[in-house]
């Protein structure tokens, strides 16, 4: 494409000077870079634009449009280019996907499961349709939820044993449930390298905030807690379950804010809208795109915006307290090169955050670090109550539906400890019919029907050669795990404590020994601690596993303690309902009745 222009184009006066540049460049280059004004020819680079006898406004301007042609082509190609191989490797994934998934047994439908579908719309017994499933393929079954969107059920101990230890990542709709509800936040991320330091941090402090072992430790939340029963308990109709909510709503926020948590005036408002959030969350983040186009979107956007605005009230609450007593501003804190500092003397675990000693770990953009923090609050809120809450309603409703079993913790109880003195954490350790009933109704009613787990870069090889491809979901049937006849006995279902004691072990002892690690053992029987994971297990489990169980336990003791629990009078078909039923996996919600004990 190079063209000759005449020499005239050039525009030199004299001859003289003709020769001279055409020494300096062949006339054949020179014109070549030097288009005429007007005609198609355009210059191919800045130099031949500037050197170009049209000037700016002509050569110029033929170079810039020139040039913007070329950059846009070249820009689309890249564009195309890059498309086409992300779509390439998205498509070699699925066929990866397809043919890894086709070898694991399961029903034969193509793209999405029918039966499982059918299972949701039909009140969601998932578990039902996976046990029937277990039944036909064995302990491990596939199922394609969609073309592109494999889910793997495991039954098998030793093989979910293999997979919540590699299987570190959660699911990306797990994240984005606590994103949309919470905001940015440093816990319950699909990544277990994003996650990790946050939960090392938060572990040691739930830990260490029990102080389990030390001698003269007191779990001072339950004291204050206890207040709140004492202004409570003259209403006439407390359900289990509204009682066991505010039990642990106010059990999570006293240890996360401290005493400022009980004089918060907002505290009643944000409980109610922390459980309409922690309701519709999951349903929300299920879209792909968020739906703003919905009102019932918007309003529980608007709902997530209010709560992050109740709790940004408390947490500036918990820092003015926190400067009175001479501790630093949130603003000016860092973690020191990652080191934990003292987190036991932290008042509270906002406290701790702002000394810098905890969940600070994952935020090292200062800027950021207010958002994370109060979303970090918030869903640790929104996951310990509802969890919680869970808990001790079905330790309650069990409370006040046999009075047998009441009869038989409170004598375990005061043979530990008497009213006159002051309930500890080693007191609760020592009281093995309580621990044993708090695991065995944990045992019977999961905080949900499925672990759910991903590994989202690499495939798992498990024993027996099963490869479980990256990007698949990974599901834990709790309820078969934790029934499962063959590890608990033919009565598996039914609720019975005393089938967690082993007279041998001592938990206390257990527990101090074992300070700092997240598991409480209550089996020697291994296949029985590889069933029992109402906390999940692995390099993702609960890191409030500990601070739940004791927490929750001293609960029930202080409860047991000072007050006579008894089920409201009319109650007694709803009773023998239930009791008959012998279906405690879905308990009633009776009315209690609480009496102060006299000394
Ligand atoms: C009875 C009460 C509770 C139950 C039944 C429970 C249960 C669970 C379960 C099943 C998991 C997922 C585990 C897995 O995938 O292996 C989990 C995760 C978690 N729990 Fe709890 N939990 C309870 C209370 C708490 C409390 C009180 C806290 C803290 C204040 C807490 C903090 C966490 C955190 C931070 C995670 C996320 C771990 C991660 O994503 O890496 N939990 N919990």
């Amino acid at each position: 494409m190079f063209h000759s222009v005449p020499s005239s184009s050039l525009l030199l006066p004299t001859g003289e000077l003709e020769l001279e540049l055409s020494q300096l460049a062949p006339p054949r280059t020179l014109a070549a870079m030097a288009p005429s004004c007007g005609t198609a020819d355009v210059p191919y680079t800045l130099l031949s634009a500037l050197l170009s006898g049209g000037g700016p406004a002509c050569g110029g301007r033929a170079f810039l449009r020139d040039y913007a042609q070329r950059g846009t082509n070249a820009l689309l190609w890249s564009g195309l280019l890059a498309v086409t191989w992300v779509l390439l490797l998205r498509v070699s994934a699925l066929f990866r996907l397809w043919a890894l998934g086709s070898r694991l047994p399961g029903p034969p439908a193509l793209l999405a499961d029918p039966g499982l579908a059918a299972a949701c719309r039909a009140g969601g017994d998932i578990t039902g349709y996976l046990s029937k499933l277990h039944g036909t393929f064995g302990p491990v079954v596939r199922l394609w939820v969609g073309p592109s969107q494999l889910l793997v059920s495991v039954k098998d101990v030793s093989l979910i044993k293999q997979i919540l230890a590699k299987a570190e990542d959660k699911l990306p709709l797990t994240e984005r449930t606590y994103n949309l509800a919470c905001g940015r936040l440093g816990l319950f991320i699909s990544s277990f390298e994003k996650v990790k330091s946050s939960r090392e941090l938060l572990e040691v402090f739930l830990n260490e905030k029990l102080n389990i072992g030390a001698s003269g430790s007191s779990f001072k939340i339950i004291e204050a807690i206890l207040d709140r029963v004492d202004s409570t308990k003259d209403k006439d109709s407390l359900d289990c379950r509204s009682f066991s909510q505010h039990m642990a709503f106010n059990i999570i926020g006293t240890a996360l804010f401290g005493e400022v948590f009980f004089d918060w005036p907002d505290a009643a408002a944000y409980e109610e809208l922390l459980m309409i959030v922690a309701k519709d969350s999951c349903f929300w983040a299920s879209y792909a795109v968020p739906p703003f186009w919905k009102p019932g979107y918007r309003k529980y956007r608007s709902l997530c915006a209010k709560l992050k605005i109740l709790i940004e009230g408390i947490i500036r609450k918990s820092i003015e307290q926190s400067s009175l007593l001479g501790h630093n501003d949130l603003r000016s804190c860092k973690k020191s090169e990652g080191v934990v500092k003292d987190p036991v003397g932290c008042t509270s675990l906002l406290d701790g955050i702002i000394s810098g000693c905890c969940l600070y770990g994952a935020v090292e953009r200062s800027l950021s670090s207010e958002e994370e923090i109060c979303g970090n609050i918030v869903g640790l809120m929104l996951h310990g109550m509802s969890a919680s809450s869970n808990l001790i309603g079905s330790i309650l409703t069990r409370l006040v539906l046999y009075p047998k079993l009441k009869d038989q913790l409170y004598a375990d109880i005061v043979a530990v400890c008497d009213r006159s003195s002051e309930l500890e954490v080693d007191d609760v350790l020592r009281m093995q019919f309580l621990l044993a009933t708090v695991c065995e109704s944990a045992r019977l009613l999961p905080a949900g029907p499925l672990l759910q787990r991903c590994s989202l870069q690499h495939d798992l090889t498990l024993k027996s050669s099963i490869i479980i491809p990256a990007g698949a979901t990974l599901v834990v049937p709790l309820h078969l795990v934790q029934m499962d006849v063959s590890v608990w006995g033919h009565d598996a279902c039914q609720f019975n404590p005393s089938r967690l004691l082993q007279k041998e072990i001592d938990l206390g002892e257990l527990l101090g020994t074992h300070k700092g690690s997240n598991r409480i053992k209550l089996f020697t029987e291994c296949n029985k601690t590889d069933s029992f994971l109402p906390f999940g297990s692995g390099s993702r489990a609960c890191v409030g596993q500990k601070f739940a169980i004791l927490g929750i336990s001293m609960l029930i003791a202080s409860l047991l303690l000072n007050y006579e629990v008894q089920p409201q009078p009319d109650l007694s078909r709803e009773m023998d309902l239930a009791v008959n039923s012998n279906n405690l996996g879905h308990l009633p919600n009776p009315k209690l009745i609480l009496t102060g004990r006299k000394i």
